[in-house]
């Protein structure tokens, strides 16, 4: 089985951009949603996105935004690839990427097999299907920590491509990607010391636990 592709979300300080470099993830998460605790300004982002620029690919993340939130992350952090995490349709994903000319990843939140078979509505509209775990109501919709039943995914027979997301951590990442065969795999609080503080060496053990080495 090849190594998952690794994507290191929240990523809101230089410190913690050098650590996905030098752990070489193949992307960094900036967070555009204010009630997150790795929520960028604008500001922030120009910066982390200019220092991520030919070493790790830029993915923003939104929660229903509108055109013009996703438009200003785009031009000020250089922007390569957009996740929206919100309940947004296939027909909005479409929308963003017409509108961006980017690639556009769908978090889909997951705690039944139902949930599984909903994704298949954004297979051809998103160029990703994220799988995540559903949160409570009233709480962020990721960057929780929490996981769900991964042998749910097999109801998904690659559709569309996907990741894995949620609850992800270097403890057991190694056992998500041998149970699911995830092509791609996500974590935010799972390499964090505090709730948005990135901790370098589990951002390490992290990638080491993904790609087994
Ligand atoms: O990370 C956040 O703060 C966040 C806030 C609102 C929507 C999505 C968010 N994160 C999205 C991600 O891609 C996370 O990596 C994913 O939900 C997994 O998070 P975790 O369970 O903490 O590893």
């Amino acid at each position: 089985m090849p190594a998952p592709r690794i994507k290191i979300c929240g990523v809101n300080s230089a410190q913690a951009l050098d650590a996905v470099i030098a752990a070489r993830a193949e992307y960094c998460g900036f967070v555009f949603f204010e009630r997150s605790p790795r929520h960028l300004t604008l500001a922030e982002a120009q910066g982390l996105g200019a220092r991520a620029a030919g070493h790790v690919t830029r993915v923003g993340l939104f929660v229903d935004a509108d055109d013009a939130t996703i438009a200003d992350a785009v031009a000020a952090s250089a922007l390569d690839v957009i996740q929206l995490h919100g309940e947004e349709s296939p027909e909005r994903v479409a929308q963003v990427k017409a509108q961006t000319g980017l690639p556009v990843w769908k978090a889909v939140p997951i705690a039944s097999a139902a949930d599984v078979e909903r994704a298949a509505r954004y297979a051809g509209a998103a160029d990703l299907v994220l799988f995540d775990a559903k949160t409570p109501k009233g709480t962020l919709p990721g960057g929780m920590g929490l996981s769900f039943d991964w042998s749910l995914l097999a109801g998904w027979k690659n559709r569309a491509p996907w990741g894995l997301a949620g609850g992800l951590s270097p403890a057991n990442v190694a056992e998500a990607v041998r149970l699911t065969g995830a092509p791609l795999v996500d974590t935010s609080s799972g390499v964090e010391s505090a709730p948005g503080v990135k901790d370098a060496e589990k951002i390490a053990a992290f990638c080491a636990a993904a790609r087994g080495t």
